[in-house]
């Protein structure tokens, strides 16, 4: 069969869009996944995302992630906010969203090719001496440190992951630092990539709300700088937790292809 693809990314975090609207891909079909993620024998990806028809058609469509390792997983911020800007390329949107993941419903809106994602509030941070765990809708786990640009991001991160804390699921990996009273530089370690990637939406939410909750900055819109480029997260502080959090930046379509499979 030849399928046409969508390659889009959002500050570096590249994904494989497929229109199945018409169930063209099966969901359980993890090699396939994994062999068009792959970028030596593939398209080339961080992850592939689904987008599919809404439930009842009570949304505007649903969002269905796969990590490069051909499996399911969790919410994807940089994906999810990609696909916004292909609903909007297939006409199924013109400047609002509404969709919902595996995390639940989320409203997101486009203004000159930036995306903006509502992601679901945070009740929970796990705030420890070393370093702080909070799910976005991915799990991360959050170091502040110095000189991250001299990490070893695979190496470190993949320990980190693997460690026993996290058991099998494991998580995704932020190694952040300062660098003025709002604004951190990130370089995350990804499950299910199992590597660095460019940028990761979910982890620069984490980073975010982790700063405020340590008391690193104070300002409830943050700057994130990843190697991929900026995105910025804006979120009210409540006595439950954060809510109101937003995850904005650019998410670009790319190519668009086809492939036998
Ligand atoms: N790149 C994503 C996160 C994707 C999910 C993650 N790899 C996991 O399995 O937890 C993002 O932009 O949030």
């Amino acid at each position: 069969m030849k399928l046409t693809f969508y390659k889009y990314q959002g500050t570096g975090n590249d994904f494989v869009m497929v229109d199945n609207r018409e169930n063209k891909i099966s969901k359980n079909d993890t090699k396939l996944i994994n062999h068009l993620c792959d970028r030596k024998f593939g398209i080339g990806a961080d992850g592939l995302i689904l987008l599919e028809n809404s439930e009842d058609h009570k949304d505007d469509f649903k969002m269905v992630y796969f990590n490069a390792d051909g499996n399911e997983s969790s919410m994807c911020g940089n994906g999810g906010r990609c696909l916004v800007a292909f609903a909007k390329y297939l006409g199924i949107i013109s400047d609002t969203a509404r969709f919902t993941a595996v995390d639940g419903v989320h409203d997101a809106t486009i203004n000159d090719g930036v995306v903006s994602l509502k992601m679901q509030d945070v009740s929970e941070i796990l705030d420890n001496e070393d370093f702080l765990f909070l799910n976005t809708g991915s799990p991360h786990h959050v170091v502040f440190s110095e000189e991250i640009k001299l990490k070893d991001i695979k190496k470190e991160g993949a320990e980190i992951r693997y460690s026993e804390r996290y058991g099998e699921a494991g998580t995704n990996v932020n190694f952040v630092e300062g660098v003025s009273a709002d604004t951190f530089s990130v370089r995350t370690y990804e499950r299910g990539v199992e590597d660095e990637t460019l940028s990761c939406g979910t982890g620069v939410t984490a980073v975010a709300l982790a700063a405020y909750e340590s008391g690193k900055t104070t300002s409830e819109k943050v700057n994130l700088k990843t190697p991929g480029g900026e995105l910025s997260v804006t979120f009210k502080k409540t006595d439950k937790g954060f809510s109101d959090i937003w995850l904005s930046g650019p998410a670009v379509q790319v190519f668009k292809g086809e492939i036998e499979c």
